[in-house]
């Protein structure tokens, strides 16, 4: 994917070299023990003019000081953060990291974590902090090993813990916080399939709510897989009715102070969902102050 940086704000971090390193294994570690406090970049006055407009927008090209970028997302499950972290990772050439699928990968590596990883999120609950944060950092000490600079982290940070410890090793540009009605939250997640070959993410739901009271309809096809991986699809076993309902709980309580936390610092963009990809993509781009040159192509072809 081509990116064009429109107006120069969000994609000046993407495009220019890389000048300080990610977060190391030893930053993070240190933080946990004893606790660190928070190094607030909240500017009172910033936060005012902008109640809606997260601050970072307009002051990127200072805060990301010449590295690419350190993006977070934020949302409850099933919204999509994987699909859209997925693909602005492409197109801006810093890696994707999904914590969630760093716990997954462990739990497939049947490692002495394994089976205690597993009751935790068959339940829908969260990993310890501690737990999180050590998949976290080899993750990270990996990247930069390969020369990986900056991030587009999708399901960290989950807890004000882990936001205040991110907070205290790194600068974090931008927490996109995508919102999506309640209603097609766990349809979303019930419909997800996964290729057990590929890897390949498919939905196959089909989101279809009419218009009711003033409010408008919204409609999400599904994202079908293709015929090689059809007969190959899997399920996440956190994805029944119920676990999705206690995971939908516990981001109520554990993750939604996280959106005020970055809220209150200038840095959280909300991105209501309008409809399936086709429609919420370029509307993400636009918001980003980024485009997609090759999407709009194939769209015009
Ligand atoms: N930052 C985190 N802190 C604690 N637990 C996490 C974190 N990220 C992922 N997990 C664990 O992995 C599971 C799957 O995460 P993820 O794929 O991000 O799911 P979701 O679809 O709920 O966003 C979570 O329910 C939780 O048990």
């Amino acid at each position: 994917m081509a990116v064009v940086n429109r107006c120069s704000r969000a994609a000046t971090a993407a495009t220019t070299a890389n000048a300080t390193t990610a977060p190391t294994f030893a930053y993070l570690i240190r933080s946990l023990s004893p606790f660190s406090s928070s190094s607030s970049t909240f500017d009172p006055q910033n936060d005012l003019n902008n109640r809606n407009k997260p601050a970072v927008l307009g002051t990127l090209k200072r805060e990301s000081k010449g590295r690419n970028v350190q993006w977070v997302f934020l949302g409850c499950p099933g919204v999509g953060k994987g699909t859209y972290a997925s693909r602005l990772s492409n197109l801006l050439g810093v890696p994707h990291i999904s914590t969630g699928d760093l716990v997954r990968d462990e739990l497939a590596s049947s490692g002495p974590l394994s089976s205690q990883l597993k009751e935790i999120v068959t339940q829908g609950k969260l990993v310890s902090d501690e737990i999180i944060i050590d998949l976290l950092s080899k993750r990270l000490e990996a990247g930069e090993a390969k020369g990986e600079s900056g991030f587009i982290l999708d399901g960290f940070p989950r807890t004000v813990r882990q936001a205040e410890i991110l907070e205290g090793v790194t600068d974090i540009d931008l927490v996109i916080n995508l919102k999506l009605r309640e209603e097609a939250l766990l349809a979303k997640c019930l419909g997800r399939r996964i290729c057990s070959e590929c890897g390949g993410n498919y939905n196959v739901a089909c989101i279809d709510i009419k218009a009711e009271n003033g409010r408008p309809g919204m409609y999400m096809a599904p994202l079908p897989p293709p015929p090689q991986c059809a007969s190959k699809l899997i399920t996440r076993p956190d994805d029944t009715e119920e676990v999705v309902k206690q995971r939908l709980r516990i981001y109520q309580a554990m993750t939604r102070p996280v959106e005020d936390f970055y809220r209150s610092r200038g840095k959280l963009l909300e991105f209501d969902l309008p409809g399936g990809i086709p429609e919420s993509w370029p509307k993400l781009l636009c918001a980003l102050n980024l485009e997609d040159r090759e999407d709009k192509q194939s769209a015009a072809a």
